[in-house]
């Protein structure tokens, strides 16, 4: 509980973020149900020592949204494996039927204050710095859906197995919803699958089925449902046969000139997403997407 409040206490930046330099407060939602914020984990973390290999189950119902509390749950958790020496590798998967994470919680960002968005927006940032800066080995087991924040989470990793099911769609869709992939989101989608497929990605907003996805190169390997997470305990195994410093030294020199870019642009970058996560028009298209989403499912 200390750690929660460490890393809370440490991601309000009251200067930036007042209300008045803004002079806006979100419009409270009156039809989206807001969740309990149930105390139970929302992260179950396995650690086996005799192989260095721990796995995460996303376990947050209904469809693993990484809303505030989750991040800053999954930062302690990837803080204390990377502390572990002995902890080598990571599996990150889902515990939720058909959904990997449903990406970022959008109710952490509709009919809330600047300094709310900002506290959210960062421990997003610091669960992007902490997965792609891992010195682990880290691959997304992908056992369901998997749009915009919960195609990122999977693209932070060193590999990516997706379940080869027609019904499940991985992709960064965030201008469907209106809004704009960052920066750093789309420096890792580029870093991933090269600019010109980012390029159309981002722009139409698109989610691929599992066969187009392997296509352009944004997931690595499609096996069946039934063997997703076996595949990558296996595929984890060769990847653990690589030196070491070798390994890690080579994941450094490709991702860190993005990490860099935006470990110094921190504060502006909260800025920029707080200001337009809460414009009037901005509040409007997420309001239209959620009830967009509630009437798909009538
Ligand atoms: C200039 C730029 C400067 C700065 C940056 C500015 C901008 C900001 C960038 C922000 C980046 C944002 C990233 C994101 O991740 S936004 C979230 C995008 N996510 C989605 O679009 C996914 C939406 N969900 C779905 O498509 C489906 O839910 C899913 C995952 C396929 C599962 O389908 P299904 O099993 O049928 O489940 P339901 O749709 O019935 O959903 C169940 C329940 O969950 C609610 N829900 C779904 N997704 C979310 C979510 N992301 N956040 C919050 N709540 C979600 C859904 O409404 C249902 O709720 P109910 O109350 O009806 O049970």
């Amino acid at each position: 509980m200390a750690w929660r409040a460490a890393l809370r206490s440490k991601a309000v930046i009251p200067a930036l973020l007042s209300c008045s330099s803004h002079g806006r407060l979100c419009a409270s939602p009156t039809f989206i149900t807001q969740r309990n914020n149930s105390t139970s984990p929302k992260i179950k973390v396995d650690y086996d020592q005799t192989t260095g290999v721990a796995v995460m189950h996303m376990q947050s119902p209904p469809v693993n949204s990484l809303s505030l509390d989750f991040l800053t749950e999954l930062c302690i958790s990837l803080e204390k494996l990377e502390m572990d020496k002995g902890c080598r590798g990571l599996i990150i998967t889902s515990n939720q039927p058909k959904v990997f994470s449903a990406g970022l919680d959008i109710l952490e960002m509709y009919g809330k204050s600047p300094e709310h968005c900002g506290e959210f927006w960062k421990v997003v940032q610091e669960m992007w710095l902490k997965l792609y800066g891992s010195n682990m080995v880290t691959i997304a087991a992908i056992n369901g859906s998997s749009p915009a924040g919960g195609c990122l989470l999977s693209l932070t990793c060193d590999y990516r197995i997706m379940a080869d099911n027609p019904l499940y769609s991985i992709g960064l869709n965030e201008t469907q919803l209106g809004i704009v992939a960052p920066f750093w989101f789309k420096e890792t989608m580029v870093n991933t699958v090269g600019h010109r497929n980012t390029e159309v990605a981002l722009q139409l907003g698109l989610l691929y089925k599992p066969a187009e996805a392997l296509k352009i190169g944004l997931v690595d390997q499609l096996v069946p449902e039934d063997q997703v997470f076996s595949v990558a305990t296996q595929t984890m195994t060769k990847w653990l046969t690589i030196p070491e410093h070798a390994r890690q030294i080579t994941k450094s020199m490709m991702r860190n000139p993005t990490i860099d870019k935006l470990r110094t642009n921190r504060e502006a970058d909260i800025q920029n997403f707080v200001s337009f996560i809460t414009k009037e028009s901005i509040q409007k298209s997420l309001r239209m997407y959620m009830e967009m989403l509630k009437q798909r499912k009538a």
